[in-house]
């Protein structure tokens, strides 16, 4: 350890620590601590500093001993433990907390030195960041870390955006602390400015999506064929060993097995139904709005966390809906339950599969829109471990972006090893979803994946009416199928067409 400030005093930074440190963390809480914890631990010197001062104090007293610190009380001191080119990572609250760390940096750090933003920034936020710190030739990197706590400790997920020379320098530092999978660190340059936390958000997208479909999943398990929570945690704990192989199949089974103390129930039961947000599902939602790019799962996901919390239209639906006045009361009659396992278990697949798809569709589309280079393979190697959403089959959609982008598939349901992966599923998610709408159980991620997928292979779609009825009630023109151009048909004269473009 090198500490210079004792336990509960402000001294000013000695001069020999001064240009000691290669790389520094600004905020100290669940996040920041474990990420200065984890780069110490591998061999970097890190420069600390938080705006209470006793959590940094706090650090130090419990982990002081894991690595070379140099603990600081004030912005000025942190930038003198810094080496050229100064380099800070921010792990503070996101929004206005954390423009005010970055103003207090830019009036210390100088030209070529290098913040980097982890937290879970809006990426329209870091490409307004970035500009400015340009302005002050100072290079801004907007990083997203997945993970979590313990990821943030033992190897998080990491996506920064930026400029490549400042990659220079960080990459290596990044490369040391995150997750390794197949030897290659999770990280990778995610392309300029908003980049990287735009990838970010659209993880955290899926990440959503992904859980409703194992919350609906459990719920047809549960409700529909009356298994207990620790039976549904041994289908998980299964489910895990197959192509779903997960962390979040995994922490479902553990979470499912785990029993209240003080009521003895299994603690699913005693958890209120009501499932928060701080978010980013929404972002990914708004966004993919702007980009007209279909995140069906996703945005169901975030409904579906928004009606769990609308407590009052609740209890007054549940009390005027019942069985008593013929509604289904969420039920079904499951008479071959291993059956019943394995056509949820399919359906699951496939609806992830869409929500993958549509997350990727959806980074394509931002890449496209903000002029990034971003290597969708790559993505997906980094997304293999240290992530919330770390799944096996990121391998096989790695796979399938590998390559060529010229070549890539249109879209990661038609990836030949998930076409066929489709084929077998189909059937079982249709049942799934036909079977839970009769039952009365709500599947909201099921049902709109798949007729997302539908709609992907209807030869015809009624967006040829929809244009009829917005050509009449407002001369918005149409395009015909058999030549080029334009179309307008005279609706409230003689009803002739003719061409406007
Ligand atoms: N928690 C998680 O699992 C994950 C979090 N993230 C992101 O990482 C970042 C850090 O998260 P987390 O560790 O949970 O901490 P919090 O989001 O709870 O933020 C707490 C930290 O922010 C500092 N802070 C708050 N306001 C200010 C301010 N105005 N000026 C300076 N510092 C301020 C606090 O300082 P003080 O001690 O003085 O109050 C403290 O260090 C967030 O952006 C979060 O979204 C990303 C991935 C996962
Ligand atoms: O960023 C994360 C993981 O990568 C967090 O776990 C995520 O922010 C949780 O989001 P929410 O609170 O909206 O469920």
């Amino acid at each position: 350890m090198t500490s210079s400030a004792p336990a509960s005093s402000s001294l000013a930074l000695p001069d020999d620590l001064v240009g000691r440190a290669n790389i520094g963390v600004v905020g100290l809480a669940t996040m920041g601590g474990n990420l200065a914890r984890n780069l110490a631990r591998h061999g970097s010197a890190v420069a600390l500093f938080n705006r209470s001062p006793q959590r940094t104090r706090d650090l130090m007293a419990a982990h002081g001993d894991e690595g070379t610190f140099i603990p600081t009380e004030s912005i000025t001191d942190f930038a003198r433990a810094l080496a050229r080119p100064r380099t800070a990572i921010i792990m503070v609250k996101a929004g206005e907390p954390t423009d005010e760390v970055i103003r207090q940096l830019t009036e210390v750090f100088e030209p070529g030195d290098i913040i980097v933003d982890g937290g879970n920034a809006r990426f329209t936020d870091t490409i307004r960041r970035e500009a400015a710190a340009r302005e002050h030739g100072l290079h801004f990197v907007g990083a997203g870390i997945s993970g979590g706590e313990e990821g943030a400790l033992e190897g998080p997920s990491i996506m920064p955006g930026g400029s490549v020379e400042s990659y220079e320098t960080l990459g290596p530092i990044l490369a040391s602390i995150a997750a390794r999978v197949d030897g290659e660190p999770c990280v990778t340059h995610v392309g300029t400015d908003g980049a990287g936390h735009f990838v970010k958000m659209v993880h955290n997208g899926i990440e959503y999506a992904d859980m409703q479909l194992i919350g609906e999943s459990y719920d047809l398990l549960r409700r529909g064929a009356g298994m207990t929570p620790a039976e549904i945690a041994d289908v998980f704990a299964a489910w895990n060993r197959t192509e779903l192989d997960s962390y979040l199949i995994e922490i479902t089974a553990e979470v499912l097995r785990q029993v209240d103390a003080e009521t003895g129930l299994p603690l699913v039961d005693v958890i209120a139904d009501r499932a928060g947000m701080k978010g980013t599902g929404t972002w990914t939602v708004q966004t993919a709005l702007d980009l007209a790019t279909p995140v069906t799962g996703i945005a169901e996901a975030v409904f579906a966390r928004g009606l769990s919390t609308q407590t009052a239209p609740r209890e007054a639906a549940q009390a005027r809906f019942t069985e008593a006045q013929g509604y289904p009361g969420g039920t079904l009659a499951v008479t071959d339950r291993a059956a019943f396992v394995e056509a949820v278990r399919q359906a699951l697949l496939a609806a992830k599969l869409v929500a993958y798809a549509q997350g990727f569709d959806e980074i394509r589309a931002g890449a496209a829109r903000f002029g990034w280079d971003i290597d969708l393979a790559a993505i997906a190697r980094i997304w293999r471990g240290g992530c919330i959403i770390r799944a096996g089959f990121l391998n096989l959609i790695a796979a399938a972006y590998d390559g060529d982008p010229a070549d890539a598939p249109a879209s990661l349901v038609l990836a030949p090893h998930f076409a066929r992966l489709l084929d077998a599923a189909q059937g079982a998610w249709r049942q799934v979803v036909a079977h839970a709408t009769l039952a009365g159980i709500p599947v909201p991620a099921f049902a709109s994946s798949l007729a997302y997928f539908d709609g992907l292979r209807s030869p015809r779609l009624p967006a040829a009416l929809v244009q009829g009825q917005r050509d009449l009630f407002g001369a918005h023109t149409y395009e015909r199928t058999d030549r080029p151009g334009a179309y307008h048909t005279l609706w409230s004269g003689d009803r002739s067409e003719i061409r406007v473009g």
